[in-house]
């Protein structure tokens, strides 16, 4: 793992705490079991996505209190979450249990093995216009799939979109960087490199395989 240098882009987030640490550690352990695995991610993503969405637009507002009128702040403005599938759905459910009026859209890529090209096989998103939008997918590896997720959102109104991820490698950091500079970034770890079949090393194998108990 590296720290984040000079060379991480000033709007990429690696959440430093030792809960964090805790939970990815359980998440890179080949011994977890799927049931485990979904366990940390859920726990982990809630830990990621509250750093994501701090800048969420909010309101003022009065609230009565038992002794007496409080300022108040509301949130104010729509969100829409994207999970790429499949691995993404692993940190939806962290999203929908903060944000209970956040809408839902799903962005189906896959990656082709050989080249390392993603392809779409599915897209449904509400209108993006005017929200925040937290494109979900735990590993930013070449950067493909999520530069290539969010030219999708933005083809269809998104303008204000946040990736969540759980381990990132420093290549899928300067390609997302390069093609989309306004995405910001929040992640769970910067890791060493990709290893010569794509995957981030040390990292923690393939997500979606791992939540779904697939191989
Ligand atoms: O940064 P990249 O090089 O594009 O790689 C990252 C992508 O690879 C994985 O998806 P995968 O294609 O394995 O699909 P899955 O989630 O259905 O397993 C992962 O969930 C990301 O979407
Ligand atoms: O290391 C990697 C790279 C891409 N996708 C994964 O799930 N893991
Ligand atoms: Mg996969």
């Amino acid at each position: 793992m590296v720290e984040p240098s000079a060379r991480t882009p000033a709007n990429v987030s690696v959440v430093e705490h030792p809960l964090t640490s805790h939970l990815l550690a359980g998440l890179r352990d080949e011994s977890t079991p799927p049931e485990q695995f979904r366990h940390l991610s859920k726990r982990l993503s809630t830990v990621l996505v509250l750093e994501a969405t701090r800048n969420l637009p909010t309101r003022r507002a009065r609230v009565t209190t038992p002794l007496e009128e409080a300022d108040a702040e509301l949130l104010d403005g729509g969100v829409v979450a994207v999970p790429i599938l499949r691995a993404g759905l692993g940190l939806l459910e962290a999203v929908t249990d903060l944000l209970p009026d956040v809408q839902v859209g799903y962005a189906g890529l896959e990656r082709d093995e050989s080249t390392l090209q993603p392809t779409s096989y599915y897209l449904k998103v509400p209108n993006l216009d005017g929200t925040s939008t937290l494109l979900l997918d735990p590993m930013l590896a070449t950067g493909g799939s999520a530069a290539f997720a969010a030219s999708l959102l933005k083809e269809r109104g998104a303008r204000n979109v946040q990736l969540v991820c759980v381990v990132a490698a420093p290549e899928g950091i300067e390609r997302l960087a390069n093609e989309h500079p306004d995405v910001g970034v929040v992640t769970g770890a910067i890791d060493s490199h990709l290893n010569d079949v794509g995957f981030i090393v040390p990292g923690l194998g393939d997500f979606g395989d791992r939540l779904f108990g697939t191989s």
